[in-house]
């Protein structure tokens, strides 16, 4: 029997009737999938593969032609939920182009059919094919009246409440428009509207979308207009249907007066005549899509001249005087060949997918990242099932790959027919790759759920956190040396040579001293030389005083980034108070717990996290060795000696109707004083606004003075 592999020549009459009735059954089934439920199961590429096998095995056996032939058809039926609208003029689809070949042959039919010579130069327009769902937008005497989607191209839906929502298409035209006027165009959604809205969704532990083309039609065809108002659409006019009378012969010029009337109108439409302008131009389009703020999945070619479209006239689904030139797909297949695991600073193992490499929208793609063991088992952020049915990914398979832009590429889903006889379930390393030390996923102590990431428990032993600690430590943000980047940090650390080697913190600022002493030298090694050393050098002793905040960060603490790293410093002064503080913490309770967490701003699972590395040795070791080469400085006393709050500790609680608390907030501390935000036994004061609970409670138990926010303004008054 033959199948899609078999080369349409070879076909026999019966095959190729077989695979007809086939194929017109699953483009039917893709088509209601994508355009009845905005919910496809194949990729676009896959899709217009089975149209191209399609129109192949057609113009072979014309004969063979079906009156369901997916060539015949558009789109898909109308859903009943809305109520039917019949299109004045059908709205149809396009023919598709695919290589600049492809275009050239458009070019050269329609100089056949108009029985033009090739050097009468017709003119096109080409503009970029926006991937969202067309809507046609009907005026009468300049108000919008109603509108409709495509449908099957004679009927679509009456969406006109839902299109109303929309603040880009004008709901009445300016005077001097025709009595009627019929805008056609597609309505999209802006991917940073989607990834906003995506974020919102995940926020909420819902479902994501998956793609802006799918959410944007879905939005719309909401039967609650109130729903499509929250989504943010917007639109761009191309196209018109009935008119009582047109204002422009030209295809370009009808954009001009749609622009006119107020829609928004493509800026990358140009009117061109040589097919080597139309090529450049889609060229030029292609390079600018990944910065576009919406997907668009080729360009569209269209006769300017409306008189020469009219002479060019119809199809039966498309029209003769237009194409779609497509983009490659950003979708491709190839297989996983292995699954490496990458070890970071804080040891989180990543698991990566070596790919068999293939090209992906002009890309050739080796890698994709697979995130954590979870995402592998087909099991998203919040528990929920991703990629069809929750596949998983196992070494062997065939996936699809996906890059859009610059983003990692992404395995879409796997292809489970071609999966492997047996082939078994990748299994989570359970020790570090790179040091064998145990591997954990934590427990969230408040969902319960295991945490997604797997982490590396080696610490100092384990060199893939090692090296990437160092990296952090002279990071920008952190020590900043001068001609010590990520790639010398590399050579250090894999050096042999005592005298040379970097493998913790210190080391970096006893270099000069080993060098000094040694018959390697550093300025031998190709890369360096003698004045590079130097400045290498005098980098390094510049840092050996360093701001008391860039030190905390330096040291990698988990979870302590630079604003926590501030709010440290700020809080503690000194390193020495800050030291003994995080080991005071250690039983999580007591005293100097209950001021670690009353610090504003420092949650508990910052607390904790540091309260776990001054538990560990190696840790201190690293640090007492660290303090013998550099000087933390103290922070910078702000404190305005003079304010009356100055050197106090102040908790902001109930609603402040005269500041807001950030002002509240840096107010206090230009005056010197300590915000906490906790009531504690060390509080000297509690500015209290309405509906303070349980705070103002604690500061009667514990006797400290409370005032209200003009009792406040009264006391610093004048400072
Ligand atoms: N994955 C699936 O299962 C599946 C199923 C059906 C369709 N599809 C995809 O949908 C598309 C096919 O649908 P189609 O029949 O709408 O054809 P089409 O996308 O090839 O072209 C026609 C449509 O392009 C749109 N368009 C966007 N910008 C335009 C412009 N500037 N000028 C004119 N038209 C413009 C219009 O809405 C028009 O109806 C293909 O991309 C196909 O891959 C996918
Ligand atoms: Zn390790």
């Amino acid at each position: 029997m033959a199948n899609a592999k078999t080369p349409v020549e070879i076909l026999t009459e019966e095959e190729a009737a077989a695979e007809l009735a086939f194929l017109a059954a699953e483009i039917a089934r893709n088509d209601e999938l994508y355009h009845g439920q905005d919910a496809p199961e194949i990729s676009d590429a896959d899709y217009d593969a089975l149209k191209r096998r399609n129109e192949e095995i057609e113009a072979r056996f014309p004969a063979l032609v079906r009156d369901d032939s997916p060539s015949r058809r558009v789109g898909s039926a109308p859903l009943p939920t809305f109520a039917p609208i019949t299109h004045s003029r059908p709205m149809l689809s396009l023919d598709n182009t695919f290589s600049d070949e492809d275009v050239r042959d458009f070019v050269a039919s329609v100089y056949r059919f108009l029985g033009r010579l090739p050097d009468d130069s017709i003119a096109f327009t080409a503009e970029p094919k926006i991937d969202g769902l067309s809507m046609s937008i009907r005026y009468e005497n300049g108000r919008l009246v109603s509108a409709a989607t495509r449908g099957d191209g004679t009927t679509g839906e009456n969406v006109t409440a839902n299109v109303l929502t929309i603040d880009e298409i004008p709901s009445r035209l300016p005077a001097g428009a025709p009595a009627v006027v019929e805008v056609r165009g597609e309505v999209y959604m802006a991917k940073s509207d989607f990834l906003a809205l995506n974020e919102k969704m995940a926020a909420e532990g819902k479902q994501t979308y998956v793609n802006p083309r799918n959410t944007a039609a879905g939005s719309l065809r909401q039967l609650d207009a109130s729903v499509t108002a929250s989504r943010k659409l917007r639109f761009f006019a191309y196209a018109w249907g009935e008119m009582s009378e047109m204002p422009a012969d030209t295809q370009f010029g009808m954009i001009g007066v749609l622009k006119g009337w107020g829609f928004p109108v493509n800026p990358m439409t140009q009117r061109l005549s040589r097919v080597e302008e139309i090529i450049a131009h889609y060229r030029e389009i292609g390079l600018a899509r990944p910065d576009l703020d919406y997907d668009i999945d080729g360009v569209v070619y269209k006769v300017d001249e409306l008189a020469l479209q009219e002479r060019l006239g119809f199809r039966s689904r498309s029209p003769r005087w237009a194409t779609a030139h497509k983009f490659p797909a950003e979708q491709a297949f190839t297989t996983v060949e292995k699954i490496d695991i990458q070890v970071g600073r804080t040891g989180a193992l990543t698991p990566v997918a070596r790919l068999t490499p293939v090209t992906v929208g002009g890309v050739v793609v080796t890698n994709a990242t697979l995130h954590n063991a979870d995402y592998i088992e087909g099991i998203g952020n919040s528990g929920e099932r991703i990629r069809e049915e929750g596949h998983d990914i196992r070494i062997g398979d065939t996936v699809i790959v996906q890059r859009a832009g610059d983003v990692i590429p992404q395995v879409l889903d796997v292809v489970m027919e071609k999966r492997p006889a047996g082939s078994v379930s990748y299994e989570f390393p359970k020790t570090c790759p790179v040091c064998e030390s145990h591997a954990v996923r934590e427990r969230n102590e408040k969902t319960g759920r295991l945490d997604s990431v797997t982490r590396c428990t080696g610490g100092f032993v384990c060199r893939a956190q090692a090296v990437e600690h160092l990296k952090h430590f002279v990071s920008r943000n952190a020590f900043d040396i001068e001609g010590l980047g990520s790639k010398q940090i590399d050579f250090f650390f894999e050096a042999e040579d005592a005298s040379l080697a970097i493998r913790t913190a210190p080391d970096i600022f006893t270099l000069e001293k080993r060098q000094a002493a040694s018959l390697t030298r550093l300025e031998n090694i190709d890369g360096f030389g003698k004045v590079s050393v130097r400045k290498l050098y005098d980098a390094i002793d510049a840092r050996r005083s360093i701001a008391l905040n860039r030190f905390i960060y330096a040291l990698g603490i988990r979870h302590v980034g630079e604003t926590n790293a501030k709010l440290l410093a700020r809080a503690y002064g000194t390193y020495a108070a800050f030291e003994e503080a995080m080991k005071a913490s250690a039983p999580l309770s007591g005293e100097a717990w209950s001021e670690l967490n009353s610090i504003d701003g420092i949650g508990e699972v910052v607390a904790r996290a540091m309260v776990e590395f001054y538990k560990e040795p190696r840790n201190l070791d690293v640090i007492g060795r660290l303090l013998e080469e550099v000087t933390p400085q103290a922070a910078e006393a702000i404190v305005a000696s003079s304010s009356p709050v100055a050197g106090k500790t102040v908790v902001f609680t109930g609603s402040l109707e005269k500041m807001t608390r950030d002002e509240a907030k840096a107010m206090a501390e230009r005056l010197g004083a300590k915000v906490a935000g906790s009531v504690s036994k060390k509080t000297d004061l509690v500015v209290a606004g309405p509906g303070a609970g349980s705070k103002l409670d604690k500061a009667r138990e514990f006797s400290v003075e409370v005032i209200d926010e003009d009792g406040w303004f009264e006391l610093i008054k004048g400072s």
